[in-house]
């Protein structure tokens, strides 16, 4: 065991009803809105081809020429109460809003910088409406906040000279001032979603992020900051020298999904994932593979099965519109969602062993056993093996309980599920197990093999 300040100071989950209201979303919205939609891109009829809210770092592209697009943000149609109902019909529990990206631009009127909404011709504040609207929805809101800041003169991607450490001193000021101002603004916001800390910079910050987590947790008591704000004293990152998580919840699963219960190391986390291979904020035109809402809908019941939460990205355009394809998938996703939300919400790992037709997930709420299936045998028959000592009493159909099936004990702990009728299903589907204890001594006679 290493002596660490400035290391985790939980071990284990948070286990307060903050923290168990954000366990139980399951899926979630993620929105990057900022001047880089303007571009969406492109620049002088050139296509980027990195991510359109990096393009501010395109050779192609002078920092002066990018940050006169505050000149330019004026979103007409932006309309806080419409995203907010997609989201509803979606079925997200939270959203994560950028309130400032990496290219420093704020998205409220901060009193510390002028790069902000105030000076564009928008003039308005655009985070607390869309605080409002979320919350009217009934849709908690997480603010995302890059510390890496590149229009902040002060800004340093690391500390060599005096004159660097004097610089980014003010840049340590800066940012608290405006994350205390952000708690204080918008109180009702549930968290913070830190992005831009893995320059050695900030890495060596640990005292200092250390004392202004513990300041923003006292200021708002039940905050869940995740595992990317701060680093230890040696400079490790999401987990301290001694293996243990920094913050709330795990926050490195960027575009990418847990594969295991082993990998996921008894925390809690989230994945955020983009529609197209790799664009957050809104691109002109999308490269590459667009994901389905069947593969959106596996991620999402992949990252519940594994104790997570599924936020998808949208990435509004520069006159406050979703774009079509988004709009479409957030519909397809609602409509499964209407009929199968209890298999997500308030879900977790179930224990029993992954099956190659899909997903468990058990229900904290209900403790029913959800089988979130995706692929269909040839067999057509779904095998389940349950935890020892668990029996199925009774399985059916989510979206319809008179689709019943019929469980087959066909092994100690193992069934076979057959549907009933026929299933050919366009969708994914849900089937619920009813479980109850196996009875005593009874052990079906399964004998092992000696070997
Ligand atoms: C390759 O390094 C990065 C760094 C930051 C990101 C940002 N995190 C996502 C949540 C988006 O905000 C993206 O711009 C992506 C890739």
């Amino acid at each position: 065991i290493i002596q660490l300040q400035h290391g985790a100071h939980r071990l284990g989950r948070r286990n307060d009803a903050d923290m168990a209201r954000w366990r139980a979303y399951g899926l979630g919205q993620f929105i990057h809105w900022g001047l880089y939609s303007i571009p969406a891109g492109e620049w002088n009829g050139k296509m980027y081809n990195g991510a359109a809210e990096w393009i501010r770092t395109w050779k192609e592209v002078s920092p002066q020429a990018y940050d006169s697009l505050i000149y330019r943000f004026n979103p007409t149609k932006f309309n806080p109460d419409s995203w907010a109902a997609v989201a509803k019909q979606m079925g997200v529990k939270y959203v994560t809003i950028t309130t400032k990206h990496h290219d420093g631009f704020c998205l409220w009127p901060s009193k510390f910088t002028d790069f902000t909404v105030a000076n564009s011709p928008y003039k308005k504040d655009i985070i607390g409406p869309l605080v409002k609207a979320y919350d009217k929805q009934g849709i908690d809101v997480i603010l995302y906040f890059s510390v890496m800041d590149w229009h902040n003169p002060d800004w340093r991607y690391d500390i060599k000279t005096r004159d660097d450490s004097i610089a980014f001193n003010r840049f340590k000021q800066f940012t608290r001032n405006q994350l205390l101002e952000l708690l204080t603004q918008y109180p009702s916001a549930k968290g913070l979603w830190f992005d831009g800390t893995w320059d050695k910079s900030w890495v060596k910050q640990a005292a200092f992020a250390d004392s202004l987590e513990t300041e923003m947790r006292k200021l708002h008591p039940g905050l869940i900051i995740g595992s990317r704000f701060r680093a230890d004293e040696y400079g490790k990152r999401h987990f301290d020298s001694n293996g243990n998580l920094m913050g709330d919840y795990e926050q490195g699963w960027e575009r990418k999904i847990p594969e295991k219960i082993t990998d996921v190391h008894g925390n809690d986390w989230d994945c955020v994932m983009t529609i197209p291979e790799n664009q957050w904020g809104y691109a002109k035109t999308w490269q590459g593979h667009i994901k389905t809402a069947d593969e959106l809908l596996e991620m999402l019941a992949k990252c519940v099965s594994l104790d997570g939460n599924f936020v998808l990205n949208f990435g509004p355009k520069p006159d406050g519109t979703l774009r079509a394809e988004e709009l479409s998938l957030a519909k397809a996703i609602g409509d499964w969602m209407t009929v199968n939300k209890e298999a997500i919400y308030n879900g977790e790992y179930a224990g029993f062993i992954k099956q190659d037709w899909g997903y468990f997930i058990k229900s904290t709420a209900s403790n029913k056993i959800y089988m979130l299936v995706f692929n269909i045998p040839v067999s057509g028959v779904l095998r389940v093996a349950t935890p020892s000592h668990m029996a199925i009493r009774k399985a059916y159909g989510l979206d319809n309980a008179a689709s019943n099936y019929t469980s087959e004990e066909i092994g100690s702990s193992t069934y076979f599920i057959h549907p009933n009728q026929q299933i050919t299903p366009k969708k994914p589907f849900v089937i619920v197990l009813e479980t109850g204890e196996e009875a005593k001594g009874q052990t079906g006679g399964y004998e092992k093999a000696k070997t």
